[in-house]
């Protein structure tokens, strides 16, 4: 404990010092409690022999400080006090009339002097003030100050005696300790502004600079307070500077810990790990509770590093949860999928779903190939759901669906005013939507190279920068990439950056196609139609020879068709969609089938023929098919981007000729307002059945 000597001038006779000596003593641990040891000293007591060793001395006048300058063991020690009086003693003063004569009375008469120009100095200036000398007259003076009052030493004929107490310690005194101790308490600072209040300071400037800088501390605390995040801010070697309530709270700490070490105050957790300059954001776990750690670095205008560190307790982290998986399915940016959703009894699938459960233990980059339908964005979502990052986004954008021009800001975002067309404020990119989350990037093989360049630079850097902007954003999001393609080949091919490959193929998943799982087919249909069925011999044979070119999606579709058609309780080939049996009769019978089926949609085709150009009402209906698929509202606007993207162009007026004639064959349903149309079962059954027709078509425009 360090400890302050107090020396006073003459040896203590009759409790003559008790009074200067209590009220200093008082003063002192009024504002440090019991942070520091009072010794008192007596000057004509000193002895050369016993220096006093304490670790301040205050002198009572600079006179003094000379006398006592051979006793002390370090002199520099020493200061000089600055006293004053307190207010519950001066107000009284003021109601004295102005230039009344005031005898003011002490043990001596330097003391006397040293009272009467502080109490000039402090304002009291409307009266005479007048040093008792012992030898001198003063029966015209019917009024005293003194703050002893000790009848022997006050003229008889004075009646009206005022006490003005003892002296206190001024501010600057007070703030000249704090400083030589160091002393960077909160309830030492708290203590001297309630004793700040009750004196008259003579150094107005210091103690209004002390009051106004603690008042703006003291709302800074409290508004650091109001957080339900424990904050903290230390040094960059993890000296502790602030820190709120709630931190202390959740560590259960108990004592002062301004100036310690983070690493010392929570001892077992490796708190040094966070004292280089990255970002971390980690699950901690202490004391039997778990606990979010976000760590930034803060570089001040000096450039001194200082490290912030948020602790959030997880059961309030789960009260969030709630509010945050709201908003997050708002936008749109959940992950439905679980494991538990994932269906499948192949060895293929179970072998899946085990790799990727021990993924989603990881953070580190997937890379999900297969064909088209076969569940890769379902595989993505249930890792993001099993992995840490479950309560955070999961955003997700189809490279292929967004024109390559709109895909850069799409993923990026911009500030404002980027270029023409960007919103007034500027738009956040899907990186950055999808900070502490995951980010699914499918059909990445379709993103075109130039942007390839730029994904490679955000695996690498974890940091983004949107379009027209100067500054790199920290983003800390898991990417799970997607493709139809096979990327080895277009590696090979120069269409697909190798080195942004290998970033990516950090741990590849292939699923397989539904043809090379076959078992899986019936879990499947039972898991999608929801009445209870049985299959013929026949239908089972059909369902399980078939290709299933669009897979698990596909599947799925004539699971609706089943539950929509069939009334009774078996599924027999009738019940099949035709265009299942067409492509089945021709896989096992030599004989072309077209005959046979050559009724069908018949008139359809008939009506197509008359009313409008039979090819692009074909591949305006594949367009709805596709952008329904794909989740993408099928409005004028992007089906007129697909045609245009797949090379077979139209005008705006064909487009909406063809959905009129379209809807007039209930092969789509144009709904009002913005949800654009919609294929109905009947025209994807059409399509299917002009399928070859329509690639053949595709491929020639296409070419041309
Ligand atoms: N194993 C599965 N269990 C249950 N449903 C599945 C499974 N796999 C896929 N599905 C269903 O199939 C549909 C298509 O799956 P998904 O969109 O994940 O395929 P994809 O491979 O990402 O397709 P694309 O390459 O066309 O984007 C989904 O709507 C999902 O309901």
């Amino acid at each position: 404990m360090k400890s302050i000597a107090i020396v006073l001038d003459y040896i203590e006779e009759s409790n003559k010092h008790n009074g200067v000596k209590d009220t200093l003593r008082k003063n002192i641990k009024e504002v440090f409690g019991n942070r520091i040891q009072v010794n008192i000293y007596f000057i004509n007591r000193l002895n050369e022999n016993n220096l006093i060793e304490d670790d301040l001395i205050l002198a009572m006048a600079s006179s003094r400080a000379i006398r006592i300058r051979p006793f002390v063991r370090s002199p520099e020690n020493i200061i000089i006090i600055e006293r004053t009086f307190l207010k519950k003693y001066i107000y009284p003063l003021f109601s004295i009339p102005a230039n009344t004569d005031v005898l003011v009375i002490n043990d001596d008469i330097e003391t006397i002097i040293e009272s009467v120009s502080c109490l000039y100095g402090i304002g009291v200036k409307h009266l005479n003030l007048i040093p008792a000398e012992p030898s001198k007259d003063y029966s015209n003076i019917d009024i005293a100050l003194s703050p002893s009052a000790d009848p022997k030493i006050i003229p008889k004929h004075i009646k009206n005696v005022i006490d003005i107490g003892h002296r206190v310690l001024d501010t600057p005194t007070m703030l000249l300790i704090i400083n030589k101790f160091n002393i960077n308490d909160k309830t030492v600072h708290q203590n001297l502004y309630n004793y700040c209040k009750k004196i008259l300071s003579s150094n107005i400037g210091i103690q209004k600079n002390y009051n106004d800088l603690f008042t703006r501390t003291e709302e800074l605390d409290y508004l650091l307070d109001l957080s339900n995040d424990g904050i903290l801010l230390t040094s960059s070697d993890g000296k502790i500077l602030v820190y709120n309530k709630k931190f202390k709270e959740i560590f259960n700490i108990k004592k002062e810990i301004i100036g310690q070490f983070l690493h010392n105050v929570l001892e077992g957790l490796n708190m040094e790990s966070y004292y280089d300059d990255k970002f971390y954001n980690n699950l901690i776990f202490y004391r039997k509770k778990y606990i979010n750690l976000q760590k930034k670095n803060l570089i001040h205008y000096n450039k001194e590093r200082r490290l912030y560190f948020n602790f959030q307790e997880v059961t309030y982290i789960k009260k969030l949860e709630q509010n945050l998986s709201k908003q997050l399915r708002e936008k749109g940016q959940i992950a439905k999928y679980t494991f538990d959703n994932i269906i499948g009894d192949s060895d293929a699938m179970i072998n899946i779903i085990e790799m990727s459960r021990k993924i989603a233990k990881s953070d580190l980059t997937v890379l999900i190939t297969g064909e088209s339908g076969t569940g890769k964005e379902v595989i993505a979502q249930a890792v993001h759901n099993a992995s840490k990052r479950h309560n955070q986004p999961f955003v997700a954008i189809n490279c292929a669906a967004v024109p390559d021009s709109l895909l850069e800001s799409e993923l990026f975002g911009y500030v404002k005013g980027s270029f023409t067309g960007a919103l007034k404020d500027g738009k956040k990119g899907l990186f950055e939507q999808a900070n502490n989350g995951t980010i699914f990037l499918d059909e990445i093989g379709d993103m075109p190279t130039t942007l390839q360049s730029k994904l490679l630079r955000v695996l690498q850097e974890r940091q983004i920068m949107p379009i027209g902007s100067q500054q790199v954003i920290d983003i800390d999001v898991r990417i799970i990439a997607a493709t139809h393609r096979n990327p080895t080949d277009m590696v090979k091919e120069g269409t697909f950056r190798k080195d942004l490959f290998y970033r990516l193929n950090v741990f590849p998943l292939h699923l397989p196609a539904l043809r090379d799982r076959i078992e899986d087919v019936p879990v499947l249909l039972k898991h999608f139609i929801n009445k209870k069925f049985s299959f013929s011999k026949q239908c089972i044979n059909l369902l399980t020879t078939y290709d299933w070119p669009g897979n698990i999606r596909e599947l799925k579709n004539v699971a609706e068709y089943i539950s929509t058609i069939e009334e009774g309780n078996e599924v027999t080939l009738k019940s099949l969609p035709n265009y299942l049996i067409e492509t089945n009769i021709k896989k096992s019978c030599s004989f072309d089938i077209k005959n046979e089926f050559s009724t069908y949609f018949e008139k359809e085709k008939k009506f197509l023929e008359e009313k409008t150009c039979f090819s692009t009402a074909l591949i305006v209906l594949k367009a709805v098919e596709y952008l329904n698929e794909i989740n993408k509202t099928a409005g004028r606007k992007h089906l007129l981007e697909t045609l245009e993207r797949q090379n077979t162009p139209i005008q705006e007026s064909q487009l909406r000729k063809n959905l009129k004639i379209l809807n007039k064959l209930k092969f789509i349903i144009t709904k009002k307002g913005r949800s654009g149309s919609y294929i109905t079962q009947n025209g994807k059954d059409f399509l299917r059945y002009q399928s070859k027709y329509i690639n053949k078509l595709v491929e020639k425009l296409a070419n041309k």
